[in-house]
């Protein structure tokens, strides 16, 4: 069977001009392989910077000019090039914005978020949908003729899934979709993601917040300095099963069922990733050729001490 979303060995750069106009070449993404099938979640957890919202970006096409992108990215068994990916943004695969400044503050919700029709019964039938779409997600008819500024946290942020689910994807993108959010609109903004797995949608969520992911994610994919480290089930996270990164050990640990338990120093940035594995000053056990060579992510791990392909 296809997968809904096939990211092979993806790369992400961008040329930066230093003093004397020496041009710079900075890696944020680095060897990127991860998938998603119908239905599912897939949580690519990262901390702030770690190039997250760029994959989102890629997989649209909407990546800045100056960013250079390597790899193959498929959805349903096909390559998408630019092309391809502008044909079906915002139709198969829509993306929840990570800020809810992506609502034009100047345009009333409802016109903002049915956009441009080419004929007017296009316009009906969009209209009863958006209503429909709002209503489920408790959008009262005022809110159609409100401007952003009069929405409160929790209702951007179900006007911005509304959004994107009017156009029936196929998948979605959810860049950080909770962060601000009380208690009660992250659950129910995690609900609502659950909601449309169940649909048979896949999602992809992006975020920091690890109580998130192992709340509906079915798989997590951890990243580190831009790497995937490790792809795990949200099921052996729980249980601290089968967690084989001394990375996702410590995050594992860092939970407070755990105790808090912290590990020293902080993810390499961009241009001070070492030749070696990105992990290797934070390893307590490295293997002696680790800081020359680097890990491929194999079977879901990249580590030297799963895969020692000398
Ligand atoms: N246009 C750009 N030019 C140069 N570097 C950029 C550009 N856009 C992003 N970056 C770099 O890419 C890195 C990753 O950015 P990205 O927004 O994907 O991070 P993120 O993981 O989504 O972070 P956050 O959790 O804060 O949203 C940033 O640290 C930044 O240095
Ligand atoms: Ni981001």
């Amino acid at each position: 069977m296809n997968k809904l979303l096939d990211v092979n060995n993806v790369s992400i750069s961008f040329i930066q001009y230093t003093k004397g106009l020496k041009q710079q070449n900075l890696k944020v993404i680095t060897d990127l392989t991860l998938d998603i099938e119908e239905g599912e979640i897939l949580a690519v957890l990262g901390s702030s910077g770690s190039g997250k919202s760029l994959l989102a970006h890629a997989i649209l096409g909407i990546l800045p000019d100056n960013a250079d992108l390597n790899g193959e990215i498929k959805y349903n068994g096909n390559v998408l090039n630019q092309k391809a990916k502008e044909e079906i943004r915002g139709k198969e695969i829509s993306l929840i914005p990570q800020s809810v400044n992506f609502l034009d503050p100047l345009m009333k919700i409802a016109d903002q978020v049915i956009g441009e029709c080419e004929t007017e019964e296009e316009c009906r039938e969009k209209q009863i949908k958006q209503r429909k779409i709002f209503e489920k997600y408790g959008l009262s008819e005022d809110v159609d003729n409100m401007y952003p500024f009069q929405l409160s946290g929790g209702m951007a942020r179900r006007v911005l899934i509304s959004t994107a689910l009017l156009s029936n994807p196929k998948l979605i993108i959810a860049d950080e979709p909770t962060p601000g959010l009380d208690q009660k609109s992250v659950k129910e903004t995690l609900n609502y993601l659950k909601q449309m797995a169940d649909d048979n949608v896949g999602v992809l969520l992006i975020t920091h917040d690890i109580y998130a992911a192992l709340e509906v994610a079915n798989r997590i994919c951890i990243f580190y300095s831009g790497f995937v480290i490790e792809i795990v089930d949200t099921k052996d996270f729980k249980e601290g099963k089968n967690l084989l990164h001394p990375y996702t050990q410590a995050l594992y640990e860092a939970l407070p069922k755990n105790g808090f338990k912290l590990t020293k120093g902080h993810q390499p940035l961009h241009g001070e990733i070492p030749n070696g594995c990105p992990y290797y000053d934070r390893c307590d056990s490295p293997l002696e050729y680790c800081n020359e060579k680097r890990p491929n992510l194999i079977n879901n791990i990249r580590c030297f001490k799963y895969n020692q392909e000398e």
